[in-house]
């Protein structure tokens, strides 16, 4: 039936068996396309009766739906034309996997960071308001994105504002990992509740059977009073309603004709409402619903048995960080390791196993860990802060002002920093360097090895102030040896000297050294010179430079903001005319695909850097 589906009106007509039957039609096409390509399956496999029920309620593009983070909307995709292009699916020119306006006009907004969906609604039901239009803008938002406070703030407007929108609340209990919070909690009282009322009805129902129905009534009776008074408490005191929204749930996510039901209800309703659906995420295949945080976002795997098909060769850079940092909290009792809700992506799970008391997930609100490592450093504690380099862009003002302006000792580590691959333009860490760089007494590194990491991090304890580290998911390593002490500012050659020098920051560094092998076939000699303190720069180093030099920087950056801007304003500042020319992505968001395309899309391969050199040593 799926091929039949161009656009959700063909939903229109179906009965519910004939949806029933699409549903796993839609299951088993998530999964064999994820289990190629890689990517969010098990959200997706929970929301397949939502959407569909969205869809059939609602006429979008009309009406207007955004889903928040936008990692659950694959099945959206498929159901609004572009089925036929699913298997596309991340890579390279093929469909996104988050909501693109350019890849479809049923995609009205984009995402990828998470919850700006209700305020982004909010401004869309307002516009809708001023154009004296009609139309309902639907705001689909995950329990885990719940956690941030973008939508309390959203909903503290919205409520106020006699604009009508309608939230959805997907409450699968899961964030990535299992959801964290008073609020998860509050979310947990409202379906104990909403169990508790069902289970009532029954309870009430064996009261009427004669004999064995009363003393058991009275036995039930009485454990539902300890149980309320234990877990219940607050949980009908109407959060939502409080802020201004009607409040319909909790309804069962996978019961199509219920969910269609409430759907309707908040239609024709005249407020704000939210509806709070319960769903399980990776509903529908086994292995995803036992192991649902290693399909939150997979790489490809084996469907029969779900495990991935290439096994990570060596430990990623951040368990790494992770096991080090616990090492060395083994002597110093002030370490603490905070995630914003990504435990296992910045491998801080390791760290974790070790030390429970001391990893502190804080739910996705990057923001709040920044502030609260700021108040544990100012209390005498040494915080790291772990989150990938695009969701520090959140945290730029509590880096700057709580963190830097007090000189406090939070270590920043950026996972994810670089071009990032398949999750496209919102996940790639191009811009911490603009962020960080200009901030005054923040230190900043970037090891070109796992080995460099593990110094780096033994050296920060012995520092007093602000220090932020980037690094990738995983990259080549380039043999700087183990064991060696850092120092901070001092750039090391790792090659013969020459008049041409490659200054690579962190990732760079493994690709400079190829083009150095490279241009050395040529009779083109190059120094590759690890740059692995972006700030402050090695002065020395660069007052040493002949003017005869070349220079070239490399960073997997943007250019703008960089650090080959940061080493040419020094220059110039210094009065050294060294001609220099900065290696980075250029004035442009990158798309989603393979790191090694991307790459060199950006110009930032191998290949296409050697020919860059090649030709400006030409013409020079
Ligand atoms: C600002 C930000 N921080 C972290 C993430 C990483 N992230 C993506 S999805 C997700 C969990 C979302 O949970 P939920 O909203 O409940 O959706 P579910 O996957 O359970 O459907 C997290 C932490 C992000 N996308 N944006
Ligand atoms: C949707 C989202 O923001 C995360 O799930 C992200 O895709 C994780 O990326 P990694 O797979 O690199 O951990
Ligand atoms: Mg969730």
């Amino acid at each position: 039936m799926l091929e039949k589906i161009h656009s959700p009106r063909d939903l229109d007509g179906l009965s519910y068996e004939q949806i029933e039957q699409l549903a796993g039609e839609i299951r088993r096409e998530l999964i064999s396309t994820v289990s190629v390509n890689g990517g969010h399956l098990a959200s997706n496999l929970g929301v397949v009766e939502l959407t569909l029920a969205l869809h059939r309620v609602f006429h979008m593009p009309e009406d207007k739906v955004i889903f928040d983070v936008g990692h659950q909307s694959y099945v959206h995709k498929m159901i609004t034309g572009r089925y036929d292009r699913f298997t596309s699916l991340r890579s390279y020119g093929g469909i996104a996997g988050f909501p693109k306006r350019s890849e479809s006009e049923y995609d009205c907004f984009e995402t990828g960071h998470a919850s700006t969906a209700i305020s982004a609604a909010l401004g869309m039901a307002r516009a809708r308001d001023y154009q004296k239009e009609q139309y309902e803008v639907i705001a689909v938002v995950g329990d885990g994105a719940l956690t941030g406070g973008m939508c309390y703030e959203a909903l503290n407007d919205a409520g106020n504002s006699g604009t009508k929108m309608i939230v959805i609340l997907n409450d699968n209990e899961m964030s990535i990992a299992p959801n964290v919070g008073a609020l998860s909690n509050y979310l947990t009282n409202l379906r104990i509740s909403a169990g508790w009322q069902s289970a009532k009805r029954k309870v009430r129902h064996l009261n009427s059977v004669p004999l064995i129905g009363k003393p058991l009534y009275k036995t039930i009776h009485g454990i539902k009073r300890l149980v309320r008074s234990v877990f219940v408490r607050d949980s009908e005191s109407g959060f939502f309603e409080a802020l201004g929204f009607a409040y319909f749930g909790p309804i069962n996510g996978h019961d199509q004709a219920g969910m269609e039901k409430a759907f309707r209800q908040a239609k024709q309703y005249k407020g704000s409402c939210v509806i709070h659906v319960l769903t399980k995420k990776g509903y529908g295949y086994e292995k995803a619903e036992e192991r649902p945080e290693a399909f939150h976002g997979t790489p490809p795997f084996y469907i029969e048995t779900g495990y991935r098909i290439d096994k990570p060769s060596c430990p990623s850079w951040g368990h790494m960080m992770a096991d080090t940092l616990a090492d060395m909290s083994e002597t110093d009792s002030r370490i603490v390791a905070i995630t914003a809700a990504m435990k296992l992506g910045t491998g801080l799970d390791h760290f974790g196993e070790r030390f429970p008391d001391r990893l502190l997930d804080v739910g996705i609100a990057e923001e709040h860990a920044v502030t609260m490592a700021a108040g544990l450093a100012a209390g005498g504690m040494r915080p790291y802060v772990a989150v990938y380099s695009s969701f520090f862009q959140r945290c730029y003002d509590q880096m700057l002002h709580d963190v830097c302006m007090q000189n406090l000792p939070v270590v920043f580590l950026l996972d994810r920093s670089g071009i990032g691959g398949e999750d496209g333009q919102t996940h790639h860490g191009l811009f911490d360097l603009s962020l960080s760089l200009p901030v005054p007494g923040l230190t900043v590194l970037a090891p070109s090895s796992s080995a460099e990491l593990v110094s780096m991090l033994q050296w920060t304890l012995t520092q007093d102030g602000p220090c932020v580290i980037r690094y990738p998911k995983s990259m080549k390593e380039c043999g700087t040896q183990q064991g060696q002490d850092f120092c901070p500012a001092r750039w090391t050659a790792m090659t013969e000297e020459s008049s041409v020098l490659l200054l690579s920051a962190g990732s760079m560094v493994p690709v400079a050294m190829d083009v150095y092998n490279r241009l050395k076939d040529e009779k083109i000699n190059t120094t590759v010179v690890n740059c692995s303190t972006l700030k402050p720069l090695d002065e020395a180093f660069l007052a040493a430079v002949p003017q005869t030099a070349s220079v070239f920087t490399l960073e997997e950056h943007m250019v703008t903001g960089g650090f080959g801007e940061y080493v040419s304003g020094l220059c110039l500042e210094k009065g050294y005319k060294v001609p220099m020319y900065c290696f980075g992505v250029r004035d442009q968001y990158i798309q989603h695909g393979d790191h090694g395309h991307l790459m060199k899309d950006a110009g930032l391969d191998a290949d296409s850097v050697a020919d860059t050199i090649r030709k400006l040593l030409k013409g020079a």
